[in-house]
């Protein structure tokens, strides 16, 4: 055949909701990779490969076998983990499914299965929310050693999936001292149904005594954003415990006035689902090998963030504040292992900032988009922030500080360079050149 390499999906993709979802955000992952490269054809409905024996990737993920490059490889691990079988025959390894599977397989890829119509795919790429349209959970409340409970993944769950999506049991607003809590919390649930009451009792307590209702709440509440003085407490999302390297990201959206919590890197089946808490206490469990570099990576993100944030630096020397942006993506990178999540969204942000202080709307428009896209896989593409950096990439010049500080890196956002390998375009994008 000529083919000595290849990787399978095992268990085969299905047509539930989770691996359509899934199997849609990485053929976009793929079209995007391979944009501007014209030996990569899209087809209605398959990717084809003009290199080889011509391996094509079908837009309906169950009807896929097989392919043959290393990259779609690497993008394919990145989006399902454990499920990648890779194989290549000079290591006598051979391929999962036989070739006459292989051949009936991509044949069915021209023609297109009914029941999946673009526009459902499209919804379900768009954001939207399969997992919870199609009743599906993809996890249990689990005991875990040490933590009390916790979230377990049921199974391989890919970065940007939305996990759950929940309503709060209640909100408290504002500060309140452990008495004036307790009372607050006495009325409130006297006004919820049983079932509702139920749910808030069987919550852990890190402070049973005195004030047992706030023990709950203070042991369990979110904040309703980041740093908010507003705290939520809900049935579900609040058996997911804490790590300072998180596989998922929660957020409150405040249009929906409810908390989404997202995948933002692989998550394996039967790995605990975490989130970073606000003030959570808990020290890093890495081992005392590599505790230390990463607590010097922490300071280092600290001291870089304060200085990207500082008004007056961005004023005087923006080339430094977008320098030390570079630098912080560089250390989040290798902190979180290339999933930072939110910490990266924010960044951007903060390199959009300091370019459209100084009038520069092409880069200003490109940092936008890139706070989107991190944005959309912590958030997904109904988040308020989510919503808001998009439209800044369109429209950069709607931001308050538009030349605020100056007009000397003057441009137009239809001005960004074309042409250019990432390096290039890195070392433009953050004025590595100046
Ligand atoms: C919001 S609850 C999380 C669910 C909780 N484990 C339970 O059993 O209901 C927060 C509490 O869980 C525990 N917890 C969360 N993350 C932890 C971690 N990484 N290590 C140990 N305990 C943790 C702490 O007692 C914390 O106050």
């Amino acid at each position: 055949m000529g083919i000595d390499a290849g990787f399978d999906m095992v268990p085969r993709l299905s047509t539930g909701g989770v691996d359509i979802h899934n199997w849609g955000r990485f053929i976009e992952s793929l079209k995007e990779h391979y944009k501007d490269d014209t030996q990569v054809e899209i087809k209605p409905n398959y990717i084809n490969f003009k290199a080889g024996e011509h391996p094509q990737l079908p837009f309906e993920g169950h009807k896929f076998l097989h392919s043959y490059i290393d990259t779609v490889t690497r993008i394919a691990q990145a989006h399902f983990a454990s499920r990648i079988r890779c194989w290549h025959e000079s290591f006598d390894e051979f391929g999962t499914y036989d070739w006459n599977e292989v051949n009936e397989s991509r044949k069915s890829y021209e023609q297109p299965d009914e029941f999946e119509t673009p526009t459902s795919i499209a919804q379900l790429l768009t954001g939207t929310d399969p997992i919870k349209e199609l009743g599906i959970t993809p996890f249990e409340i689990k005991d875990i050693p040490g933590k009390g409970k916790g979230l377990v993944a049921c199974f391989n769950i890919s970065s940007g999936t939305r996990i759950l999506c929940e309503k709060p049991l209640l909100i408290v607003r504002g500060a309140r001292s452990r008495e004036e809590l307790e009372t607050f919390l006495v009325a409130k649930l006297k006004a919820m149904s049983k079932s509702s009451q139920r749910q808030f009792l069987s919550l852990h307590t890190n402070s049973p005594g005195k004030y047992p209702f706030s023990g709950i709440f203070k042991t369990n509440a979110l904040p309703c954003g980041a740093g908010s003085p507003i705290g939520a407490v809900y049935p579900t999302a609040c058996f997911i415990n804490h790590s300072c390297i998180p596989n998922a990201h929660n957020s409150w959206n405040s249009n929906e006035e409810h908390e989404t919590i997202d995948a933002i890197r692989p998550i394996k089946s039967g790995e605990e689902i975490t989130i970073p808490y606000d003030h959570g206490g808990f020290g890093c469990t890495l081992p005392p090998s590599l505790l230390q570099a990463s607590d010097n990576r922490r300071t280092q993100i600290q001291t870089l963030d304060e200085a990207i944030g500082d008004p007056s630096r961005i004023m005087s020397s923006p080339y430094k504040s977008l320098r030390d942006c570079y630098t912080l993506l560089e250390v989040l990178e290798q902190e979180f292992d290339g999933y930072a999540g939110a910490l990266i969204a924010r960044l951007y942000y903060d390199a959009f900032q300091i370019s459209i202080a100084h009038g520069d709307q092409a880069r200003a428009s490109m940092f936008a988009e890139r706070a989107r896209k991190a944005r959309v896989i912590c958030e997904g593409e109904d988040s308020p922030e989510t919503l808001r950096v998009k439209s800044l990439a369109l429209k950069p010049a709607g931001h308050r500080s538009f030349e605020a500080y100056s007009r000397k890196w003057r441009t137009t956002r239809d001005s960004v360079p074309e042409g250019l390998d990432t390096v290039q375009f890195n070392s433009w994008l953050f004025r590595q050149e100046s």
